[in-house]
């Protein structure tokens, strides 16, 4: 009789899989593939896993880098196409010979389908209209949150950025578009006939499954973008929020933090859980586990606009959630305040978190009312006259009641847009989009609520 299989089982091509991998050098120790609703697959504590024991080992032989394409495949390009952009053209278009290494992987991959369904990136213009150049924004309704389409419902935002400054995590779906079609133009200039539909998927199984990869003791690329490689067996992992908590006491921590292409920023406050030593990639348990339990990595403390954008889901609770205001800060300000906010590098960025405005917030807001000699004084910690902790408080309430109506008004629209026959093929997209709306609609009342 065949052996019945646990409700986890990942099915038989992950099986295969697994064994090939085990095959190739990888060591995995009390962790397996297995299905997770709506999760697709994760990695499941096979028995008790006790806290910083090794579950995962795997050969940098067995990973896709840039050094496992043939010369004469990456030579073919410009020399600008990211490592991002020439990691997909492989997968792409090259050689049978070359690719049949990966055969098994690729089928442990999720189908261009899933993409579609979760990837704003893929939807219809109508559900991901945003601000990138060119975009015709005839559509009625703004249906991606802020940070991901740089656009509002409520208000239009045009030229009131006075400054640049670094907004890194704002319009996001257009700067993630602009990587997408950059690489494209390089890769049709080699092959005039590659399938968009292709292309765009393994762009964003590069895009979702890859790992920071520098090998120790080399300057990282000017773009961290281009630290980048894929891991077999580890792209397993899901993300969680996992505190990322003690600060690293290894000395080489640039080489030793392990993520899907985070930013060196945060490096310094991440542990050593996860390691690659220019030989392997190794991975240790954050905590312990029971058997049968998901093991997450965290992808970096990331908000759930990121990764929505970048991943094609949200969690449902977040430790890193941040709404973005300076679109709603920005139009209430004279020209004047926002020249002093640039001069004292107090120009964006304000963020709304689970906890409250951040402090940059409340600079701003103190300079709605604050004389100029006082908030100067007070920005440069000379000295607190004139600032007036309710008139802080009504302000930012202003701004985060702004962000709540344009939740207000989206859901609403949102809403309709889901009871129209039309579109019942993207009814899933729409209730993605619902669910997000709703989560900032919490975000913005209860911070409102707790200033009141
Ligand atoms: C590196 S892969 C992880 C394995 C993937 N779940 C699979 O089925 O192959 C990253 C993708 O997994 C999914 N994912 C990761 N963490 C998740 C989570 N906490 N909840 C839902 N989906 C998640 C997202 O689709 C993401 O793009």
């Amino acid at each position: 009789m065949a052996q019945e299989q646990p409700n986890w089982w990942p099915g038989e091509a992950h099986e295969k899989f697994t064994k090939w991998a085990i095959s190739q050098g990888v060591e995995a120790s009390g962790v397996s593939p297995a299905r997770f609703h709506g999760r697709g697959l994760g990695m499941i504590a096979t028995r008790g896993i006790e806290k910083g024991e090794l579950i995962l080992s795997v050969p940098l032989q067995v990973m896709l880098t840039t050094d496992s394409i043939p010369l004469s495949f990456a030579t073919r390009f410009a020399d600008d196409i990211s490592v991002h952009g020439l990691l997909a053209a492989f997968l792409t278009h090259g050689e049978p010979k070359d690719l049949e290494k990966y055969d098994l992987w690729r089928l442990s991959w999720p189908m261009h389908q899933e993409f579609k369904d979760s990837m704003p990136i893929l939807w219809p213009q109508s559900l991901r209209t945003s601000n990138t150049k060119n975009n015709d924004i005839s559509s009625p309704t703004i249906c991606l949150p802020p940070s991901i389409s740089g656009l509002w419902n409520s208000f239009q935002n045009g030229a009131q950025f006075q400054y640049e400054y670094d907004r890194d995590h704002q319009d996001l779906l257009p700067k993630q578009e602009k990587r997408l079609l950059d690489a494209w133009d390089r890769v049709l200039a080699v092959f005039p006939d590659t399938d968009w539909d292709t292309y765009s998927y393994y762009w964003l199984i590069v895009n979702t499954r890859s790992f920071y990869y520098l090998m120790p003791g080399i300057q990282p690329p000017e773009d961290r973008n281009d630290a980048m490689a894929l891991v077999p067996f580890a792209d397993y992992f899901n993300h969680s929020d996992v505190a990322v908590s003690e600060p690293v006491s290894c000395h080489l921590w640039k080489e030793c933090f392990w993520s899907f292409r985070i930013s060196f920023d945060i490096l310094r406050y991440i542990k050593c859980d996860v390691n690659f030593d220019g030989t392997r990639y190794t991975f240790r348990a954050t905590k312990s586990y029971d058997k049968g339990e998901e093991i997450y990595m965290s992808y970096g403390p990331h908000s759930n606009d990121f990764l929505f954008t970048e991943y094609g889901f949200f969690l449902d609770e977040n430790d890193y959630e941040s709404l973005y205001l300076d679109d709603i800060v920005f139009r209430d300000l004279n020209a004047s305040q926002k020249e002093e906010l640039n001069l004292q590098q107090y120009y964006g960025n304000y963020q709304l978190t689970a906890s409250g405005a951040c402090y940059r917030t409340e600079i701003a807001a103190c300079i709605k009312y604050m004389t100029r000699r006082n908030w100067r004084n007070y920005v440069l910690g000379h000295s607190t006259k004139g600032v007036d902790a309710r008139k802080t408080e009504s302000v930012i309430r202003g701004w985060v009641k702004t962000y709540s109506n344009e939740a207000k008004t989206t859901i609403t629209a949102l809403e309709a847009l889901r009871s129209n026959e039309e579109n019942v093929p993207f009814s899933s997209n729409i209730d993605m989009l619902l669910k997000r709306w709703k989560q900032i609609e919490w975000l913005c009342n209860n911070t409102a609520e707790a200033i009141s």
